[in-house]
């Protein structure tokens, strides 16, 4: 049998938002590009991670702070029904028609099926309708993004757990939801079902939840998930897991959890076990390793963006990288003598190297209270052996809290360099609405501002950004 041959100048793989951004930039400079995707284009976050799990946590979070807020009648339960088909309207019912349009609208070729290296530049897509050989003339850019990891815990993958796939595309809430794990994911799905009428028990083997984020943070979500039913197991190891009729049985040292699903919400690992990593002397499963550039060492025709390089796990940092590799592909490949040369030339927050990640990467949780937080943590900036001051301040104590509700909590934190005029270097909120306060913080940190100077940035009243004038105060501005 013969097999079908394609040439192009870049190939880029995995059509999730990530490597259409990079897909997308390197087509802009007329480099013909291809798209492979063996699923759905838009991957994980348009359909089974950022935007559905958003819109099953945001209705429980407007009845909540409808309920903080005085004059305003109790919502009552959740529509349940009326909140999954927005999910399923949000998720284009995981019908991919439209964003097949956009790449073609842009002049990206896309090919669907499972692609795998055969040898540089060199690749097999293989689908139902066929096996096609695709050559790239010049680099290949790979997006193939992260699946989840199933701990090694005795029955567990026999007792067919739900991923943050199977939640964030239920068409039923369970009676009872158990959910494993902690972290980001472990969070918000917790939250999310909890407010949908489940009744949660969240297992934790730590001592506190959102181990990346400042403890105060962790602390303020397990309150929030305490106060409205969430059951919290912290230091709880799994020991086992079975299910059967009665539904699926978690052992923990000194209880069973029994619940009707169990959610395994305990990281993610890259998606390159499959990819015929091993014809070009990489190690299948890892990581593929980039420099700034977004390149693979050794192989010069070779880059990788989003959750693949296990450099960044957020929709918004992947997309940052593609656009930055998309661009050093079109310049070190394409015709314009004067890219290749600005490229060539490139320093560290230059438009072709991705700077930000080592110092200003952003990460929202979208629980409540929402979490924020950009840069480095106070132990972070400790462990890096800066100069570290930390200024903070509850949040209800400003103007524009009281006028969201009463009732607000909340609070922000910054941490500085002190060794440096002060200036910011990670930055924290967390309170209800405090998410939308965060690239401020933000634009400090890329734009290594010192307290004093944005003294002068004066927020508006009575805003939650008034927090911002109250950290030069405390800081003795
Ligand atoms: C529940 C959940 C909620 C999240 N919420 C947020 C959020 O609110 N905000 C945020 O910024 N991030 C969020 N994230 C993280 C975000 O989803 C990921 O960082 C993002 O999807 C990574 O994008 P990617 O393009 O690198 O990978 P993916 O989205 O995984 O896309 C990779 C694509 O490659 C395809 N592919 C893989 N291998 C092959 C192959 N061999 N051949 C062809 N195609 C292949 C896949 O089918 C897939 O479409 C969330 C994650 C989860 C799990
Ligand atoms: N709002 C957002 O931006 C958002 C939302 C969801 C997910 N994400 C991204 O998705 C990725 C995955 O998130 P995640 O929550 O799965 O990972 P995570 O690393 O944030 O958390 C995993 C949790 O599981 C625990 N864990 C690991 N192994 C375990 C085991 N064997 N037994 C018990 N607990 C165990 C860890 O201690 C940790 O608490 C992250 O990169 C995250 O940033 C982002």
């Amino acid at each position: 049998m013969t097999q079908a041959q394609r040439t192009f100048d870049v190939v880029v793989l995995g059509g999730g938002a990530v490597g259409e951004n990079a897909a997308d930039r390197a087509a802009r400079t007329g480099l013909e590009v291809a798209l492979v995707e063996g699923a759905l284009v838009g991957g994980e976050c348009s359909y089974w991670a950022c935007m559905p799990s958003k819109v099953l946590l945001r209705p429980g979070a407007v009845r909540d702070a409808a309920r903080r807020t005085p004059g305003v009648a109790d919502p009552g339960d959740l529509d349940v029904a009326a909140v999954l088909a927005r999910r399923d309207e949000i998720t284009h019912h995981w019908d991919d028609a439209s964003q097949a349009d956009w790449v073609a609208s842009v002049g990206i070729t896309l090919l669907r099926g499972h692609a795998r290296f055969t040898g540089p530049r060199a690749l097999v897509v293989e689908s139902d309708d066929g096996t096609v050989d695709v050559r790239a003339r010049r680099a290949v850019i790979v997006a193939t993004g992260s699946q989840p990891t199933i701990p090694p815990v005795e029955g567990l993958a026999d007792a067919r757990p739900w991923t943050s796939r199977d939640a964030t595309s239920a068409q039923h809430v369970p009676a009872r939801l158990a959910v494993l794990g902690g972290g980001v994911v472990g969070c918000e799905l917790a939250d999310a079902f909890a407010s949908l009428g489940s009744a949660v028990t969240l297992v934790v083997r730590g001592d506190g939840l959102l181990a990346g984020a400042e403890p105060f943070a962790g602390e303020a979500v397990l309150e929030s998930l305490r106060a409205r039913g969430v059951r919290v197991l912290l230091g709880a190891q799994t020991r086992r897991v079975h299910r059967d009729d009665a539904g699926v049985h978690v052992t923990l040292d000194d209880e069973v959890v029994t619940a009707d699903e169990l959610l395994v919400a305990t990281g993610r690992h890259p998606r390159t076990r499959d990819l015929g990593l091993e014809t070009l002397g990489l190690e299948p499963g890892a990581p593929l390793d980039v420099d700034d550039a977004l390149a693979v060492a050794g192989l010069p025709w070779l880059f990788a963006v989003g959750d693949v390089t296990g450099r960044t796990g957020t929709t918004h940092q992947g997309k940052y990288d593609a656009r930055v590799a998309g661009d050093v592909v079109a310049a070190r490949f394409g015709s314009d003598e004067a890219a290749r040369t600005a490229e060539a030339a490139a320093r560290p927050w230059s438009r072709y190297r991705a700077s930000a990640d080592h110092a200003a990467v952003p990460q929202v949780v979208f629980t409540q209270p929402e979490v924020a937080w950009v840069g480095l943590t106070e132990r972070a900036a400790r462990e890096a052996g800066l100069d570290v001051r930390v200024v903070s301040y509850e949040l209800a104590d400003v103007a524009g809290a009281s006028v969201l509700s009463p009732d607000y909590s909340g609070r922000a934190q910054l941490v500085l360099d002190a060794a440096r005029d002060d200036v910011v270097v990670g930055a924290t909120f967390v309170g209800p609405d405090a998410a939308e306060m965060l690239h401020a913080a933000t634009i400090a940190v890329v734009g290594e501002l010192p307290l004093a100077r944005l003294w002068h940035a004066v927020p508006s009243y009575p805003t939650l950004s008034e927090v911002w004038l109250r950290f030069g105060e405390v800081a003795g501005l």
